[in-house]
């Protein structure tokens, strides 16, 4: 199967299927409509959201409430985990991956200049006239360097308030591929670069996660080593245009994300919410050099629920535009994930199924009303 993927966001709000002729321009991306008729008023109904459904409502979950403050997450220095200070640091590290799902990750090691050419190229290439942009527009979404809009386009009823370009395993794809944008210039270079750089740290933070799961001197996790040095990755470079009501829509509805880890780096605008405690909070855009790194749902089912991948979502705003740019981590597409056998005991049954990416695909391509994400799908207990 082609390791291209359709959506690397697991709990796709797929509520209907099929689109119409009349949505053609929809299609086009949300700054399209933007760009179309000079800067709007009203948000066209395409992307208003049932009420129940809005940034501010919590009538679907009425435990879930909005709240105002914004969340400032747990910081894992990275150069502290190569020093004396790594047991302290790994401590942390696993306390964010149970009660957060998330954590805000600083002295990385890539430079400055690699993470700042990435986000130069992404807002470069957003900016290109349409007809550029439109060129990696297909319905086809296995192609590996695909522009698409919304979240999962060819299901959402209502649109999201968000357009993206997704590449999957950049560093694979041929250099002479005519798939590569041509425009910006250095467009594949910022990307190759960000993309290496990212993958190693990936394996990096993973050798870490592993440690603090108690996992280092058990057999285990040199095969699941493999796995995730021999991983995919799938960059989302997103592009969520200001919105004249942000109140009726969403940049991105509630999912959690599918793989290992998702490294993500953020604009200085807000706009990213995890849900957390009951309440929904919106994560405090940090130093523009630092990630945003959260758990996935195959690493909630490696490490049997002590690891949880958290419902996150987008809101847009009337002032500006936000760009985001997620680097997705997965186990090679072959690969089957399970809770690991080390952590899974009298006292902690096996919490989740067996998951293969085929699971994941029959799930995201089923039509039927969603009741439940795809990891709620998995579990067992
Ligand atoms: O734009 C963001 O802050 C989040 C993006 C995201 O959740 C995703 O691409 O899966
Ligand atoms: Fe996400």
């Amino acid at each position: 199967m082609s390791p291209a993927l359709i959506s690397m966001d697991s709990n796709s709000a797929i509520r209907n299927c099929g689109t119409t002729a009349k949505d053609d321009k929809y299609l086009k991306g949300v700054k399209y409509v933007c760009e179309e008729t000079g800067p709007l008023t009203r948000v066209p109904n395409k992307y208003v959201l049932p009420s129940s459904d809005r940034p501010n409502s919590s009538e679907r979950n009425p435990h879930v409430v909005i709240n105002k403050a914004n969340l400032d997450l747990p910081v894992i220095d990275f150069a502290e985990l190569r020093g004396p200070n790594r047991s302290n640091v790994l401590q942390s590290l696993s306390q964010a991956c149970k009660d957060y799902g998330f954590f805000q990750l600083i002295n990385h090691g890539i430079s400055e200049a690699i993470v700042r050419e990435m986000k130069e190229a992404t807002r470069r290439f957003f900016e290109l006239p349409y007809e550029e942009r439109a060129k990696y527009m297909s319905s086809d979404v296995y192609t590996p360097v695909r522009y698409g809009t919304s979240f999962n386009q060819s299901k959402d009823k209502v649109f999201s308030w968000r357009d993206f370009l997704k590449i999957t395993n950049p560093t694979s794809l041929p250099s002479t591929s005519s798939c590569w944008p041509s425009s910006p210039l250095d467009f594949r270079k910022a990307v190759l670069n960000y993309s290496n750089e990212t993958k190693l740290l990936y394996v990096m933070i993973m050798e870490a996660i592993l440690e603090s799961l108690g996992l280092l001197d058990s057999e285990i996790p040199k095969e699941v080593m493999k796995e995730i040095e021999e991983g995919s990755q799938v960059m989302i470079l997103n592009c969520y245009p200001t919105c004249p009501e942000p109140d009726l829509t969403l940049g991105m509805p509630p999912h959690s994300d599918y793989g290992m880890l998702t490294l993500l780096l953020q604009d200085e605008v807000k706009g990213l919410q995890i849900q957390h405690g009951g309440k929904w909070l919106t994560v405090e855009p940090s130093s523009p050099y630092s990630f945003v790194v959260n758990v996935g749902d195959h690493l909630e089912i490696f490490s049997n629920g002590k690891y949880k991948s958290v419902l996150h979502r987008v809101l847009v705003n009337s002032i500006s535009s936000r760009i985001s740019i997620a680097s997705l981590h997965s186990l090679p597409f072959h690969c089957t994930v399970r809770p690991s056998p080390e952590l899974v005991n009298e006292d902690n049954p096996k919490r989740y199924k067996d998951t293969s990416f085929a699971d994941f695909l029959h799930y995201i391509s089923s039509c039927e009303p969603k009741s439940k994400n795809f990891l709620e799908s998995r579990k067992l207990l």
